[in-house]
């Protein structure tokens, strides 16, 4: 966490963005810390691409102000902010082998020949492309391809890149390949990224921070760990990995209802009795014997995901997806049993109810569901 300590690189204080009347970005605030790996995460048209632009000084904001390194940069042309950017189409002069395109921005800025030769053979180096400089850019791979524009925007000695989806073009393997490698070459150039992917797994493997965006807005901020475990609203729980959404009741601290049941939770400072979302992921779920856990339900459909198995547990109605290493078989009677601090408690929001059919089991307790416990007595079996 290198860069927990140093100051904000670039801050975007209350952008607000509107195109031909529609509102693409609103009450936009983010300060991000040089050095860090910063990625935008959000489905398509949410605006990542719009506030990467804005930092690289080719939207202009309708309000709202933008500094780099405190210093306000609004009316400041994209050319001399020390920004640059990679796309995921390459881009690169097909005319040029591999060094006169790393060497091109350089050369623009009248470096000497002898500056440009170190700096080249220093960038090929850091992105594996030792002893290519003299390839046509034509005749290399996809991802080949794109460490040449990595190395191509490193070389001119950005203090933020700015990458669009750069991975986006690649096939499933070389993505993940060029996913660790570019992380290192973040580490080892201390550069500040902004990194805009719409990949939930992508972003969690690489950031330091993520940010999450739906309409226009950031919906939650945080390192990768608290987007996962602590999603601030439904949406965020929907969007990265998979989720059991639930209607709840939040009785009193660390006590909440649903699915028909008092649970121990490691929550509070909600109202008494306020209606919330429960989140639960399937992987904390642990499978036990029937009616031996909190709940009780049929498989219904168990699906190899190779390195755990996705299985569905129809629970009174309600479809759980539990993932587990153990094999069930469809029709079989099986037990769940939630933990305390798997149960993950939020505030209803607009994007409540939007995800499937999480109807509330309160509204259809049936005769095994359980009373609400006095003070003490509510227990998650261990
Ligand atoms: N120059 C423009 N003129 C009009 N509308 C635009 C312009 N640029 C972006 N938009 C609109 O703004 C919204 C946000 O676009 P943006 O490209 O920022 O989203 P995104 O999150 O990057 O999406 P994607 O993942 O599909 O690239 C979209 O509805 C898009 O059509």
């Amino acid at each position: 966490m290198h860069y927990l300590g140093n100051p904000s690189i670039i801050s975007l204080n209350n952008i607000a963005v509107s195109f031909d009347g529609e509102i693409v970005l609103k009450d936009f605030n983010l300060s991000i810390r040089d050095g860090e790996f910063v990625t935008l995460l959000g489905p398509s048209g949410c605006g990542k691409t719009t506030t990467l632009r804005i930092i690289g000084g080719f939207v202009k904001p309708d309000t709202g102000d933008v500094f780099f390194n405190g210093k306000k940069i609004n009316d400041l042309p994209p050319h001399k902010r020390e920004v640059n950017t990679i796309f995921q189409k390459y881009a690169l002069f097909p005319h040029l082998n591999v060094y006169d395109n790393v060497a091109f921005g350089m050369r623009v800025h009248g470096k000497s020949e002898s500056q440009i030769k170190t700096t080249v053979k220093e960038m090929l180096n850091l992105v594996n492309l030792n002893g290519f400089a003299h390839r046509n850019v034509n005749l290399l791979s996809g991802g080949q391809q794109q460490r040449v524009a990595i190395a191509r925007a490193l070389a001119n000695e950005p203090k933020v890149l700015l990458l669009d989806e750069p991975l986006g073009a690649l096939d499933l393997k070389l993505r993940k390949d060029m996913q660790v490698e570019l992380k290192k070459i973040q580490q080892q150039t201390g550069i500040t990224f902004v990194f805009v992917t719409h990949d939930q797994e992508e972003a969690l493997s690489m950031s330091d921070t993520v940010v999450v965006m739906d309409k226009g807005a950031i919906q939650q901020i945080g390192s990768p760990r608290d987007i996962y475990n602590e999603p601030k609203n439904a949406f965020v729980a929907d969007f990265i990995g998979e989720s059991n959404i639930l209607d709840g009741v939040m009785h009193k601290d660390y006590l909440v209802e649903f699915a028909g049941h008092p649970f121990k939770c490691v929550d509070k400072g909600f109202q008494p009795d306020e209606p919330v979302d429960v989140v639960i992921r399937p992987e904390d779920i642990d499978v036990v014997e029937p009616d031996t856990g909190h709940l009780t339900g049929v498989v219904t459909s168990v699906t190899f995901k190779g390195v755990h198995y996705e299985i569905i547990v129809d629970v009174r109605g309600f479809k759980w997806m539990i993932q587990s290493t153990d094999f069930q078989e469809v029709g079989k009677k099986i037990g769940m049993l939630l933990q305390p601090d798997d149960i993950h408690i939020m505030h209803k929001s607009e994007y409540s109810g939007m995800f499937g059919d999480y109807s509330t089991f309160s509204d259809e307790m049936d005769e095994d569901s359980q009373p609400l416990p006095e003070e003490g007595e509510v227990e998650n079996k261990e």
